[in-house]
């Protein structure tokens, strides 16, 4: 594509060169930068990308986008000077890609906890009425059969809208996609036109990043701020309901959810047993009786908001109950491991205080013996969430094993003293075991008849970060590995 197409999109101004280039790609990475790519320099948290526009170059790029004045003539190539290189970038991709989103249907998905799971959810759901439905967020990007990588929940825009392109090639006619409040602040679904959008729920996690709860609030609520079809809020959360009264009014529908009075879905009736949950949902003077094999009072919340954004996109309701009858459990949400012994063991992405208080009163609920939690928090994120976790899991366990979860570039043992912290005040038994192979090992060897053990924080991840590289941890193989290993000691 020619440059000047692009140029004629954004607010920018021509320092140098000329728009008669052809454009093949866009990289904000001079690392990965290719011959005919636009790089975009942006100037970022920990390093900035003006500092390689040289390497840039010398790979082959022949445009430059930044804010910053040009500091060496690049008369060759052309040279944009711009307000906000995120934004920018944003939507040079989109142009580039031919805007996808303007004839695909995305539903977006934003909160705290249940991203993942509520569009799995509703995947399901558009799927099972015949629609072919792609998928963008923590567990990768996949359209029938295609499967694309990327490293974020929410991918940069340049990928974003490169994915939202060959999921349409693939004949996507619905994207679910989760949101995150990074991927809002830093612009990066800035130019998808969503068609409805999903607010789960907001709870600490993130602080590093937003420092506030209420930054952190903003952030959630621009994907609300977009022109988007209709939006589908939980409004049992208190920020869900701040954002219900302030957009109910507004341009679009907005459909509260929640077992609270205010909710125009309202929830009631939930009973569960180990094989699933029953409930109804009352909307528009209907009754909608929900069962599903799914279990765990936040799936309620998490099915509920799927089942209303399907509506609104107008799939009938009947198929929609038949759907969730049997619909699929999330990979690495409460999900149970065949160790075939008389104590179980759940595999549980909860990483925030929120989640794991759920996990626990899901677990405590149907476990007879023992709870014993073994996990960690992650390094490089939020500090202040890991002493609330320590509390939690000291309240709601019986046994705490505190351990690694991508301690990342920070020491594991001071992330644990985090944690303990919160323990402490409890008087909940627990040890440290830094090395989550060997709280494996403990937590399986301590476990007994009737007794669960929760794996918590790594859900379907299969690597534990350390420093910047990702090594191979499968938690499911692991197990399976120590229970082998445990009977052949027996045996001998
Ligand atoms: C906090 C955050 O989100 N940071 C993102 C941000 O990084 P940054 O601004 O610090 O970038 P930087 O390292 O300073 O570099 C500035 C620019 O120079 C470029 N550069 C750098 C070095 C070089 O040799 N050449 C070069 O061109 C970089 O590519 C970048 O464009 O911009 C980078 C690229 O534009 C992102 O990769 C990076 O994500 C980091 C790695 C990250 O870990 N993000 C996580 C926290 C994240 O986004 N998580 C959310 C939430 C998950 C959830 O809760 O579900 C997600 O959506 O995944
Ligand atoms: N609606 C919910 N409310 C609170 N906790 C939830 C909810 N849904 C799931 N959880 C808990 O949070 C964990 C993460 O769920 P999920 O992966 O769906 O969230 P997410 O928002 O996608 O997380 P991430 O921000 O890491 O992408 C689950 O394993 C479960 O313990
Ligand atoms: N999306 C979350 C995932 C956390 C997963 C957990 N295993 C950790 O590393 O803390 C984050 O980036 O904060
Ligand atoms: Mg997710």
């Amino acid at each position: 594509m020619k440059l000047s197409k692009i140029l004629e999109k954004i607010d920018c101004q021509l320092m140098y060169g000329n728009a008669d280039k052809d454009i093949t790609g866009l990289e904000f990475d001079s690392r990965k930068c290719k011959p005919g790519d636009l790089f975009i320099a942006i100037s970022g948290f920990e390093s900035d990308g003006n500092n390689y526009i040289d390497e840039a170059i010398s790979k082959g790029a022949v445009a430059v986008l930044s804010e910053k004045e040009p500091n060496s003539k690049v008369m060759n190539h052309a040279y944009l000077k711009v307000p906000n290189a995120r934004k920018a970038m944003s939507k040079a991709a989109a142009v580039l890609n031919g805007d996808p989103s303007k004839r695909l249907k995305v539903i977006g998905i934003t909160g705290t906890n249940g991203k993942t799971s509520t569009a799995y959810f509703l995947r399901s759901i558009l799927e099972y009425w015949g629609k072919t439905t792609g998928i963008i967020g923590t567990l990768g990007n996949y359209c029938k059969g295609l499967e694309l990588e990327s490293e974020h929940t929410t991918p940069e825009s340049v990928e974003i809208q490169r994915l939202l392109r060959a999921m349409e090639e693939q004949g996507a006619e619905y994207v679910v996609m989760e949101v995150s409040s990074h991927g809002l602040d830093l612009y990066r679904v800035e130019d998808v036109c969503f068609s409805g959008a999903v607010f789960t729920n907001l709870t600490q996690d993130h602080l590093d990043f937003h420092k506030t709860m209420e930054s952190y609030f903003n952030a959630k609520k621009r994907l609300f701020d977009f022109e988007i079809g209709y939006g589908v809020v939980n409004t049992d959360d208190d920020y869900g309901l701040r954002l219900y009264k302030e957009k109910k009014n507004g341009k679009y529908k907005v459909t509260g959810y929640g077992l609270k009075a205010v909710a125009d879905g309202k929830i009631s009736g939930v009973s569960a047993d180990d094989k699933g949950t029953t409930f109804v949902i009352d909307i528009d003077g209907k009754r909608l009786p929900c069962i599903t094999n799914q279990i765990g009072g936040f799936n309620v919340y998490n099915l509920s908001a799927a089942i209303l954004a399907a509506r609104n996109e107008g799939m009938p309701e009947d198929g929609i109950l038949e759907c969730i009858k049997e619909i699929k459990g999330v990979p690495g949400r409460l999900e149970r491991i065949d160790v075939a012994r008389e104590f179980e063991v759940v595999i549980d992405f909860a990483h925030t205080p929120d989640g794991l208080e759920n996990i626990l009163k899901v677990l405590r609920n149907t476990t007879k013996g023992r709870l014993i939690t073994v996990f960690g928090c992650g390094g490089d994120r939020d500090v202040t969430k890991r002493s609330i976790m320590g509390e939690i899991s000291g309240k709601l366990s019986d046994f705490s094993i505190l351990t690694s979860d991508n301690p990342r570039w920070e020491n594991p043992d001071r992330i644990i003293d985090d944690i303990e912290e919160g323990i402490v005040k409890t008087g909940g038994s627990y040890i440290r075991v830094p090395d989550r192979r060997k709280a494996l090992e403990t937590a399986l060897k301590m476990a007994k008849k009737d007794d669960m053990v929760l794996l918590a924080g790594k859900g379907h991840e299969l690597w534990q970060v350390v420093n910047s590289e990702k090594i191979t941890f499968n938690e499911r193989e692991i197990i399976k590995e120590i229970l082998k290993d445990n009977e052949s000691n027996q045996d001998k």
